[in-house]
């Protein structure tokens, strides 16, 4: 599918920008459907947006926020994108909107998979915004390169929900959502900053296997158009 990259001069810049335009993609959605649904990512690129997103005004008591992705850590973890959300994001006009967590406390991360895909099972099909992030080694959400479900978590075929993840450069244990849940989603953008990171995205372009990169497959097989927003 294709891809648009949209460059910003500063982090704030984009931060206001995306705001903007994922504020303006949700209130279309409530006011086609009466609700929206967004699934945003953790990582330390979205503080900025997240805080900008917060203080727009929109009918946030019918969306409906999740994650992408997780740590297996509860909430009062500083590693938690739960923690993070919930810092930066369900804050001022956003307090009012309604998350549904990824870490379910479980005996195990098979189990909180299990139960967190039960939970998720409500929220709209497909996602009316995703808001993935891509790290170093070209992982995004928990596609992580080398990781134990890899092959499962980009195949098309799998069934849209929550999967574990483990990877040498994963930390803990994950809980993501599979590549079949995110790639149509309506609004799909890859937010990512820094020179560092446009050289990561060139070579994620270039040719090469998915599972040395995973991002690529969601540039080279979503559905949805890929918006790539950038800044230095
Ligand atoms: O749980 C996570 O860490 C994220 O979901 C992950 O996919 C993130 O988007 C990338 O690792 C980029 O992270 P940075 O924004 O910190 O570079």
């Amino acid at each position: 599918m294709t891809s648009t990259l949209h460059s910003f001069a500063s982090a704030a810049d984009l931060a206001g920008s995306l705001a903007d335009k994922v504020a303006d993609t949700l209130s279309a959605a409530i006011a086609a459907r009466g609700t929206a649904s967004i699934a945003v990512s953790g990582g330390s690129t979205p503080k900025a947006f997240f805080q900008a997103l917060s203080t727009r005004d929109i009918a946030w008591e019918k969306v409906t926020i999740t994650l992408v992705d997780e740590r297996f850590v509860p909430a009062d973890n500083p590693r938690s994108n739960h923690l993070l959300v919930d810092a930066n994001l369900l804050q001022n006009k956003a307090k009012a909107a309604r998350f549904v967590p990824l870490y379910q406390p479980a005996p195990s991360v098979e189990e909180a998979a299990r139960l967190a895909t039960a939970k998720s099972a409500e929220i709209g099909i497909p996602f009316d915004i995703v808001i993935l992030g891509m790290g170093g080694d070209g992982h995004t959400a928990s596609f992580f390169p080398g990781g134990s479900n890899l092959a499962k978590a980009l195949d098309a075929s799998t069934q849209r929900g929550i999967i574990t993840m483990e990877a040498e450069g994963a930390g803990e244990p994950r809980l993501t959502f599979t590549f079949s849940s995110l790639e149509d989603a309506a609004l799909l953008v890859l937010h990512i900053e820094g020179e560092g990171k446009k050289d990561v995205l060139a070579k994620a372009e270039g040719s090469g296997e998915e599972a040395e990169m995973p991002i690529r497959a969601i540039l080279r097989r979503a559905t949805s158009p890929v918006e790539i927003y950038w800044a230095p």
